[in-house]
């Protein structure tokens, strides 16, 4: 037997066929030994240079016998790995092989890459639909549209009835042109989105550019198809709600008797079709921020109601139009939280970090429940026609502030002198079981987590009505479900917390005061009167440049963020 022993005289390998001496002194090389064909482990020796020192057998028998006996040496010479190295030569199978570590980050990475407001789908929405579309899209210029009368202006641009003369194909009717400001450019953002992802919650949007006129200078065109006369705003104001729209979205008068259930009813499609729309919204990641009856236009084509207005909107999953300064939120029908986003968030990351977060984002702020709380707002209206005017509303709104936003307390206060009007509200939403007034107070909540979503309040059982009046079984637990996980689990934290911080005592339980003082004891040491005030200079020092290296940030990131988006909007030619 030979062993063949390597330069720190530590053992390498054994060979068994080979007489030692014939290796004694030699330089073996790769070639030497291959060509000898000793031992089938050569490999292990690639690219070494080894050199056989070692005198007598059975010293060497004593050295490899001490080396294996404390499990010292090359990994084959103890585990006997020459069976491994041979398979390891073997062609490789190409199966992929599943383990279950492997199938859970698998999973988890792709629930992560699809959650709302979706990562995955928005890289082939930008990457792969934006640039089919522009290349297949009728596109419009400016000579192409005859303009008609002005259907409205707002502060940031003048909205027309137009259409499109000799381009004008049979099947494109009427259109609505909107000339805007810098802010066009957002808009034309959000309804490009939009009508990739959800065409059905939004008015038909057809072509955006950006057009360069010596008199008025840089100014954004916008076209939508003519979708109607009516906005919900209008058809709220008439006595005739909401028979006026049941005869739209019917097609006709129904010959029956009118009442609270038939009303119901009608309200029932109405909040139905806008949640549906703004669950379009909100799938693809965009809050419209100012949603109101101003801004559902109801679709003749169609026959459903539509949204309208993205000048506001914040598109999430790539951080557009996050903090809108410039708006100002309509104060009648905005959330008590004002910001969609945290405010310690003041500004939104670059496009890829956004994009990256956009899913961890969205569940810290819940940004789309600002939009259902406007939608609520709009079902009480639907319900009570004393809100329906602005005086109203705003009187409401002061009304429910005074009642830290909770609506069950606001009904306590009015209910007992409501006129006969509002008194009818309550009925009306206290049909089936009051399943309508559990439907808007999971919508009117101050807090934007406990308000319900629009994909779930889709799923109320507010919608799936199947008797007149009684409800089934089965939507009692639905009813019962939604209650119960509409709870206010910070009240739950809240007590924890309180308990905590209470002295053990048989009633509270919590910590004893022995905890509470070892708890203190962890606690860093006061600092004496001078350290202190040096500290907080320090720490306003360091906050001030932390603020000003933010700010310069965000200014570049504005800047830059303008560019980078600007660029998917058309220029005239
Ligand atoms: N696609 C459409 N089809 C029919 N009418 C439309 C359409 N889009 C807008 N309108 C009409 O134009 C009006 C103004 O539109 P829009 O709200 O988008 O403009 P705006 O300048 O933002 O107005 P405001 O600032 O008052 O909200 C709407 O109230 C509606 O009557």
């Amino acid at each position: 037997m030979a062993t063949v022993v390597g330069l720190g005289g530590v053992k390498l390998h054994s060979f068994n066929s080979k007489p030692f001496s014939s290796f004694l002194g030699k330089k073996l090389n790769l070639k030497t030994l291959s060509k000898s064909n000793t031992h089938k482990n050569f490999s292990t020796l690639r690219s070494k240079n080894l050199v056989v020192f070692a005198s007598g057998g059975e010293i060497l028998n004593l050295v490899h016998d001490l080396f294996l006996g404390v499990g010292v040496g090359l990994p084959c010479t103890v585990m006997e790995c020459g069976d491994m190295i041979y398979r390891s030569t073997l062609p490789r199978s190409n199966e992929i092989t599943l383990t279950v570590p492997g199938v859970i980050l698998a999973m988890s990475t792709l629930s992560y890459l699809w959650a709302t407001p979706g990562v995955a789908p928005g890289f082939f929405d930008m990457f792969v639909l934006a640039f089919v579309e522009r290349i297949f899209r009728p596109t419009y210029k400016r000579d192409d549209i005859v303009l008609g009368k002005k259907l409205g202006e707002g502060s940031f641009g003048m909205v027309y009835r137009a259409s499109l003369g000799k381009k004008q194909s049979s099947k494109d009717g009427e259109i609505v042109l909107k000339k805007a400001t810098e802010y066009g450019a957002v808009e034309i953002w959000m309804n490009e989105r939009v009508r990739r992802a959800c065409a059905n919650s939004c008015a038909d949007f057809m072509y955006g550019f950006l057009e360069n006129s010596p008199k008025k200078g840089a100014e954004y065109w916008l076209i939508w198809k003519f979708e109607g006369e009516s906005t919900l705003a209008d058809l709220l104001q008439s006595k005739e709600f909401p028979y006026n729209v049941e005869a739209m979205i019917l097609g006709e008068v129904q010959d029956l008797p009118k009442g609270m259930e038939r009303e119901n009813r009608i309200i029932q499609t109405i909040m139905r079709q806008l949640l549906f729309a703004l669950d379009g919204l909100h799938s693809t990641g965009i809050v419209h921020r100012d949603i109101k009856p101003q801004n559902v236009i109801f679709s003749e084509d169609s026959r459903t109601f539509k949204i309208i207005d993205l000048g506001a909107a914040a598109d999430l999953r790539v951080g557009i139009n996050y903090i809108p300064k410039e708006f100002l939120l309509d104060p009648r029908y905005a959330a008590p939280e004002q910001y969609i986003m945290s405010t310690q968030t003041p500004s939104a990351p670059s496009a890829p970090v956004a994009t990256a977060l956009s899913p961890v984002l969205w569940q810290l702020n819940l940004p789309d429940r600002f939009d259902i709380y406007s939608t609520g707002l709009i079902y009480l209206q639907m319900a009570f026609p004393s809100l329906r005017t602005d005086n109203a509303l705003i009187q409401f709104n002061r009304q429910l502030k005074r009642c830290d936003y909770d609506l069950i307390a606001w009904r306590k206060t009015v209910e007992p002198r409501a006129s006969p009007e509002l008194r009818r509200g309550f009925e009306l939403l206290d049909l089936d079981g009051g399943i309508g007034w559990q439907l808007l107070t999971s919508m009117v909540r101050y807090k934007a987590r406990q308000r319900i979503s629009a994909k779930a309040a889709l799923a109320h059982p507010y919608f799936v009505r199947e008797g007149l009046l009684a409800l089934s079984f089965m939507q009692n637990l639905r009813m019962r479900f939604f209650r119960a996980t509409q709870q206010d689990y910070s009240e739950a934290a809240k007590w924890i917390t309180q308990l905590m911080a209470k002295s053990g005592t048989e009633r509270e339980g919590g910590f004893t005061e022995a905890q509470l003082l070892e708890l203190r004891e962890i606690e860093p040491k006061k600092k004496s009167n001078a350290q202190r005030n040096a500290l907080a200079s320090a720490l306003r020092l360091q906050r001030k440049v932390i603020r000003t290296v933010k700010e310069s940030v965000d200014e570049l990131n504005q800047q830059r963020k303008s560019l980078w988006w600007s660029r998917w909007i058309p220029k005239e030619e």
